[in-house]
């Protein structure tokens, strides 16, 4: 079971929000989560990435609190929220009256903040939520998680109904709730190319695994792409991520040891740095390939 608590810890001086031990979830004898080994730092905005099935849900809902795990054990510090896929919000209510029931039901409740999420996404007060949109409905349980002024704040799919507009304005408004509060937001997504910029810390699942965890920059400092010459090997020592042929051409990912500088490579040899989307795409396929960590 997930344990609240006002601290789970510190690593040197960063206080950690959720902290993940060797956790384990199955469904009957399937194991859905394994070996789950992580610390998130306070105040990050992470990326849970992942292919479908790979056990993202299923790691948010035993660290809300809402599943029991297994195997091992998970903290999360001060009060936690968590927005499941389905946006759940009932159809009768209007999203002022979701509001007056999220004033109800938390001990802590800003209903400034969350009216002005609902105004910033202009959703009516007072028409009934079975009503708005799919989109609408997602705006109002956000507004209701903001409300409840979590200190961790999880999300499952938040951006799957949004239009492009809406997904690149809840991100920011996610950030400048970061920047006020200091809360600490945990976001599963498909959509990778629409967190750069926005997430700065990165878990990524595999099979019920992590597969890869820690901040953002150093894992994309740590993993560089070369193109050059067919080869069979990449001009620079470390592990081969991935790697791609055609007859003339390879193409590789690299992950550099910790500390290894990035060399200069020879003449026919170029590097660049991987985005957040070619990193992840990376890793996946490694998995798939079953030559992944
Ligand atoms: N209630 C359940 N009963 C049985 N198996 C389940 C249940 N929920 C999830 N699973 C299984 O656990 C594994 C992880 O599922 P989970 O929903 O956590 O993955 P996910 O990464 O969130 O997937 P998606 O990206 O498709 O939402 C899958 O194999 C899934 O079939």
């Amino acid at each position: 079971m997930t344990t609240v608590v006002d601290s789970v810890g510190s690593v040197g001086d960063t206080a950690i929000a959720v902290r993940a031990q060797a956790l384990g979830k199955r469904y009957r004898s399937k194991w859905a989560l394994r070996e789950c080994t992580f610390d998130l730092p306070e105040g990050r905005v992470a990326a849970l990435v992942g292919a479908n099935g790979a056990g993202k849900t299923t790691l948010m809902t035993v660290l809300a609190g809402l599943l029991d795990a297994d195997e091992g054990s998970a903290g999360a510090a001060g009060r936690v929220a968590f927005v499941s896929q389905e946006k759940p919000v009932y159809r009768h209510f209007s999203a002022a009256d979701m509001l007056r029931l999220g004033a109800h039901l938390n001990v802590v409740w800003d209903e400034t903040r969350a009216r002005r999420w609902l105004a910033r996404f202009e959703i009516p007060l007072d028409k009934a939520c079975g009503k708005l949109s799919g989109g609408m409905q997602a705006q109002v349980a956000f507004a209701l998680a903001i409300g409840s002024r979590p200190s961790v704040l999880m999300l499952d799919e938040p951006l799957a109904n949004l239009d492009p507009l809406a997904r690149r304005e809840v991100t920011a408004e996610l950030l400048s709730e970061v920047a006020e509060t200091g809360m600490t937001v945990l976001l599963s997504t498909h959509v990778v190319a629409e967190l750069a910029g926005v997430a700065d810390y990165l878990l990524l699942l595999a099979h019920g695994r992590l597969l890869a965890g820690g901040d953002l920059d150093d894992l994309l400092a740590r993993h560089v792409g070369y193109t050059g010459p067919r080869s069979d090997v990449p001009p620079v020592r470390g592990t081969v991520v991935d790697a791609r042929h055609n007859d003339t051409q390879s193409s590789f990912v690299v992950e550099l040891a910790e500390g290894q500088p990035r060399h200069v490579v020879g003449g026919q040899w170029s590097q660049r740095s991987l985005t957040l989307e070619e990193y992840v795409l990376a890793q996946l396929e490694a998995t798939r390939k079953g030559t992944g960590a």
